[in-house]
């Protein structure tokens, strides 16, 4: 069995594989792994993943430490199964890549745009010839409804779950509005304009924010919350023999 830690700005995600079957996700704290313990003693592992886009505390580096198995730190020097073409490598964050992983393993031979929807939004794209091309960062949900609160002097600190209209009728309803729409046509407009240049597009939205779609998108994306563990697996299996 594989173990697949993938650390987030917002939350740890703890998952058990069995070869390509994804058998269980748990959701842990990003300072703290206090369900690894647990999930470990639950299976028999015999190799571990680790990717992260945080510096790990203390703890968690110590939890880490502590597994009697082989541990791969998913880096830049890490053999992956697409070509990446970013230019700084080393200052890339290694879920996106694993989510890009993840979508050309399902569609080889296809040109992907994935999003994925987490505390950032980030668009990546990868071609047919399995080249990862790199892919724009944006805020995500909660980081533009907590940007608006707290630079400005008046706004409030809207929750998303409420009242939503077209166009908000309140301070409330305006900025639920304004952050849930922004974010449909931000990505809308990512998906219309890579589909004029490539009109065979496949879509992954991946993320723990799911929102809804016009139903007209919403036909052409393939959602899957567990991307960035699956595409993670994969680089865990490719790596076999390394590690
Ligand atoms: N149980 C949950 N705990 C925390 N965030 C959650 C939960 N369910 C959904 N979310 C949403 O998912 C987002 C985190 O998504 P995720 O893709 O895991 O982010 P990251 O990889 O950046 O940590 C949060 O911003 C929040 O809006
Ligand atoms: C863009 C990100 C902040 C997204 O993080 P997430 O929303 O998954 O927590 C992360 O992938 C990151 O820190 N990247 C480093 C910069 C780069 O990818 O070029
Ligand atoms: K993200």
């Amino acid at each position: 069995m594989n173990l697949v830690i993938d650390i987030g700005n917002t939350v740890a995600k703890v998952a058990v594989f069995d070869g390509f079957s994804l058998l269980e996700v748990v959701y842990d704290s990003k300072q703290n792994l206090e369900h690894l313990k647990d999930i470990y003693h639950k299976y028999h592992f015999e190799k571990a993943i680790v990717a992260t886009v945080i510096d790990l505390s203390e703890q968690v580096l110590a939890q880490l430490a502590l597994l009697p198995i082989p541990v791969l730190w998913l880096n830049e020097k890490t053999p992956l199964p697409v070509e990446n073409l970013y230019e700084t490598p080393q200052t890339l964050g290694y879920d996106r890549m694993a989510a890009v992983v993840a979508a050309n393993e399902q569609f080889p031979g296809r040109n992907i745009l994935v999003v994925d929807a987490g505390t950032c939004i980030t668009y990546e794209f990868v071609d047919a010839e399995g080249r990862y091309h790199g892919g724009n960062i944006s805020p995500g949900l909660q980081m533009r409804f907590r940007a608006l609160h707290q630079f400005t002097g008046r706004l409030p600190l809207v929750r998303r779950e409420g009242r939503e209209l077209p166009m908000g009728k309140d301070t409330e309803t305006a900025i639920r509005a304004g952050v849930l729409k922004g974010m449909e046509y931000e990505i809308s407009g990512y998906i219309m304009a890579m589909k004029h240049k490539y009109p065979e597009l496949l879509v992954f939205l991946t993320g723990g924010d799911d929102f809804s779609f016009d139903t007209n998108l919403k036909s052409i994306i393939f959602a899957d919350r567990f991307l960035v563990l699956k595409g993670l697996n994969r680089i865990l299996n490719y790596n076999n023999d390394k590690i």
